[in-house]
C-alpha cells in the first residue's frame, strides 16, 4: 500500500533514461583513499531503498554497484533499473551482482538490508572493503552501526543515517517511490562532500551531530504504530479512530520515552507531534511490519518494540505494553504461510 498522502503513484509516461553507459563492474583498484573524481557507491541490500538511492546516484553519474538477490540482479542487468515515482518512470543502466565481492573498490557502502540481516551482509561485504570505505546504514532501528561496528571492528568507518523516504520493489528490479528521499547523516571526513554529491544527484542530505536522536525518533514512531498496524492488518487512520487506540499509542510511546531517557538519547524532535502527524498525514497507510507479514516475510520487530523491551529490561524500565505488542506480531509471524507449510 502506498503512502497516499505524500504524493500520487507515478503515472505510466514512459520515459526511459538513454543508455549513455553500459553497467560496469566496479573495478578493483589500490582503494585506500577516496576517488577524486565522484565518490563510488555499492549498495548491499538492493531493495527498494538501496535502488532508490542507487539509481539517483548511477543516474548523477556516479559509479554505482548494487549487490542485491538474483531476480532483482538478473532483471537489472537485463534492462537496468525501474524507478517509477509520481514524475517520471525511468529505466536506468547500473551495474548489479549477486556476489558481496563486486563492492570492491566502493567509498561508500549503503547497507540498506532489513535490520534482521545487518550482521551477515557486514560479514558478506567485510573481505571487499577498502580501508578507507564509509559504511552508512540507512536502515530503520536504531543500532545497525553498532552492529555493523561489532563485526568490521573500530577501523573501519561505519554510521548510521537516517533516511526519510517511502518505496518499495513493485517486481524484480522495480522500484517505486512514494514520498521524501532525504538522508541525515552522521559526522565524517566524508560527510560534507557526500552532502555535496548527494545533493547533485538530487537527494537532499544534511549532517547531523543527533543522528542518533533523530533515529530513536523514528524508533518511537515505528513502535506506535508498526506492530498495531500489523496485528490488526489496517493503516493508521483507521487505528486512531478505534475506542482505546490513542491511550494504547500513548502508553507505547510514554515506554519508549522512558527506555529513551534512561539511555540519554537527547530525542530530536517534539515526538507526540510526530506521533501524531503520521495517522494525520498517511491515513491510508499499512506499517512496514503489517506489510512484512501480510506478505511471509520477516518483520524487523525485534528491531522495534523488541530494542525497546531488551533495553528496558537493561535498564529497569518497565515496558509491558512494547513487550505485549512484541509478542502478538512474534505469535503472527510463526503463523505467517512459509511458516505454516514447513513440517
Ligand atoms: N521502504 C521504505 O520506505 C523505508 C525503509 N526503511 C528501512 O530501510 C531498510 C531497508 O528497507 P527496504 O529497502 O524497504 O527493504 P527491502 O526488503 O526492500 O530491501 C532489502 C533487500 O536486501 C536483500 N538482502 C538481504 N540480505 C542480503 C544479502 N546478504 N545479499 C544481497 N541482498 C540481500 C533482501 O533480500 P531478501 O528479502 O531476499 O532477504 C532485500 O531484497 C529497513 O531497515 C527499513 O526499515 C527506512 C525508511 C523507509
Ligand atoms: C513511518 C512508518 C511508520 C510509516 O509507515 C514506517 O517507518 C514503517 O512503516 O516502518
Amino acid at each position: 500500500m502506498c503512502p497516499s498522502h505524500i504524493a500520487g503513484i507515478g503515472g505510466d509516461n514512459d520515459r526511459f533514461i538513454e543508455r549513455t553507459r553500459e553497467p560496469t563492474a566496479m573495478t578493483a583498484t589500490a582503494h585506500d583513499t577516496y576517488s577524486s573524481d565522484r565518490l563510488r557507491f555499492a549498495v548491499m541490500g538492493a531493495g527498494s531503498v538501496g535502488c532508490y538511492f542507487g539509481t539517483l546516484l548511477a543516474r548523477a553519474g556516479h559509479q554505482v554497484t548494487l549487490i542485491g538477490r538474483p531476480a532483482h540482479v538478473q532483471a537489472i542487468q537485463a534492462r537496468g533499473l525501474r524507478l517509477q515515482t509520481a514524475t517520471e518512470d525511468i529505466h536506468v543502466p547500473i551495474s548489479a551482482s549477486t556476489d558481496p565481492a563486486a563492492i570492491t573498490g566502493a567509498d561508500v557502502v549503503l547497507l540498506s538490508v532489513k535490520s534482521t540481516d545487518t550482521e551477515s551482509a557486514a560479514r558478506q561485504i567485510q573481505p571487499h572493503l577498502g580501508a578507507h570505505t564509509l559504511v552508512l546504514t540507512l536502515q530503520n532501528g536504531v543500532d545497525n552501526d553498532e552492529r555493523v561496528r561489532s563485526v568490521l571492528g573500530p577501523r573501519q568507518p561505519v554510521g548510521a543515517a537516517v533516511v526519510y523516504v517511502a518505496t518499495a520493489m513493485a517486481g524484480p528490479g522495480h522500484v517505486r517511490h512514494y514520498g521524501r528521499g532525504d538522508l541525515l547523516l552522521p559526522p565524517s571526513p566524508v560527510s560534507e562532500r557526500l552532502v555535496r554529491e548527494l545533493a547533485a544527484a538530487g537527494i537532499p542530505a544534511q549532517v547531523s551531530s543527533n543522528v542518533r536522536g533523530a533515529l530513536w525518533s523514528k524508533l518511537v514512531i515505528n513502535c506506535a504504530y508498526n506492530a498495531l498496524s500489523a496485528i490488526v492488518q489496517k493503516p493508521y487512520g483507521w487505528l486512531v479512530q478505534q475506542d482505546g487506540a490513542l491511550q494504547l499509542i500513548d502508553n507505547l510511546v510514554a515506554e519508549c520515552l522512558a527506555v529513551a531517557q534512561a539511555e540519554g538519547v537527547e530525542m530530536a524532535d517534539d515526538i507526540h507531534a510526530a506521533v501524531q502527524g503520521i495517522a494525520a498525514s498517511m491515513p491510508g497507510q499499512l506499517s512496514s511490519t503489517a506489510q512484512d507479514l501480510a506478505r511471509g516475510h520477516p518483520s524487523e520487530i525485534e528491531h522495534l518494540n523488541g530494542h525497546i523491551v531488551r533495553r528496558g529490561a537493561a535498564l529497569s524500565v518497565a515496558t509491558p505494553v512494547n513487550q505485549a505488542m512484541l509478542v502478538l506480531v512474534r505469535m503472527l509471524e510463526t503463523l505467517r504461510p512459509e511458516a505454516a507449510s514447513r513440517p
